[in-house]
């Protein structure tokens, strides 16, 4: 037990059509100070980390008409001419300070903790991935964060304006949620997590799939997005209605269905690292969703029809060693993926470099 193989030992490549069994969290109860109710929540949600890596979220903090805005939002950006995206292109550089702008199709491509260039270089051709990004980073001036790369205001009239309240949003549950994790865990500073977050270095991605031939997906000749742990923190995924997001369960994919008015949550490889291992930074990949996971109104088809999803990845400040949180000592069940042969103390601007260097 507690190897890196709890990650692998199951076939990579075999998917269930069996929707994965997470809980639905309700963040009302997990504010609900000092009751029962709180309790309970508490108790599912650590049971639903332990397993699974991640959970559900309804009854957040974020309404659902500025979600609802905000994959409008991504849709009109993703829908503008070639021409206009690339006045913002991401560079085709893996350094933290240029992880901004549109990643064309072809450009960013995941991987899960393969260090060696040629292996990835081998990866992309054989398996393309199918989709952009629009990867942005903290949209007020910040000594810490890299400057957004934006649009020409006239291009898209008001974008900048919401990826500010759409920031605000995020990072106001990020840290309700960061404060409950601390009480879920018993940390001794229960505000801990959400110190080692103050420099406000998290990342927002937009992702736009889309479509594209069904058949290449199903024989995994190309993914939608490749089977990876995300790098940070905590990680707030919203997903639109298509389908095809899996989480691996220690034995197989399996589908996340979309639940609307729901965040999905997962722990990252950093704060998998800051549990000891009590916390899993699941494997999680995008395919062709299934029939499971099509929804009222797709049809099954020789396409998958477009598929649209916005992140915000939770990152602790730059310079913050991460290592078992006080608290945490007793080792978990997973191995974390910060625990290789590289240093023994990492920063998380040294992971997230780390991790980073071979996407683009
Ligand atoms: O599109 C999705 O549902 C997953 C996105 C994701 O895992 C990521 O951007 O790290
Ligand atoms: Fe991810």
């Amino acid at each position: 037990m507690g190897s890196q193989s709890e990650h692998h030992n199951g076939r990579l490549d075999e998917s269930s059509e069996v929707p994965v069994d997470m809980p639905v969290i309700d963040f009302e109860k997990l504010v609900a100070n000092n009751t029962r109710e709180q309790e309970l929540e508490f108790q599912i949600l650590d049971g639903s980390l332990r397993t699974y890596g991640f959970f559900y979220l309804t009854n957040h903090t974020i309404p659902q008409d500025v979600v609802d805005e905000a994959f409008q939002w991504a849709k009109r950006f993703f829908n503008l001419p070639v021409e206009t995206k690339e006045k913002v292109a991401h560079p085709s550089s893996g350094a933290i300070e240029d992880h901004r702008g549109w990643a064309q199709e072809g450009l960013g491509y995941v991987t899960q903790l393969v260090f060696d260039a040629d292996e990835v270089q081998r990866l992309r051709t054989s398996i393309p991935e199918r989709k952009e990004t629009l990867e942005m980073g903290n949209p007020r001036p910040n000594e810490n964060s890299p400057p957004n790369r934006n649009l020409p205001e006239e291009d898209l009239p008001g974008f900048v304006a919401f990826t500010e309240s759409w920031w605000d949003h995020c990072t106001r549950l990020q840290h309700s949620l960061l404060g409950i994790l601390g009480r879920v865990l018993q940390l001794r500073d229960e505000e801990l997590l959400s110190k080692l977050q103050t420099k406000d270095v998290c990342h927002v991605s937009m992702n736009f799939y889309p479509s594209t031939p069904i058949g290449p997906l199903k024989s995994r000749q190309a993914q939608r997005l490749n089977a990876h742990t995300d790098f940070g923190g905590l990680t707030l995924l919203l997903q639109d209605m298509v389908g095809g997001l899996e989480v691996h369960d220690g034995k197989l994919f399996k589908p996340v269905i979309p639940k609307r008015g729901t965040v999905v949550c997962n722990v990252g490889d950093m704060l998998e690292r800051q549990t000891n291992g009590r916390w899993k930074s699941a494997l999680h990949q995008v395919v062709a969703p299934t029939v499971t996971t099509m929804q009222k109104g797709f049809e099954q088809t020789d396409s998958v029809v477009d598929r649209y999803s916005i992140v915000y990845f939770g990152i602790p400040d730059p310079d913050a060693i991460i290592e078992t949180l006080p608290g945490c000592e007793e080792p978990g069940k997973w191995t974390p993926s910060m625990v290789g042969d590289w240093e023994k103390s990492m920063t998380s601007a040294e992971w997230l470099q780390k991790r980073l260097e071979q996407e683009y």
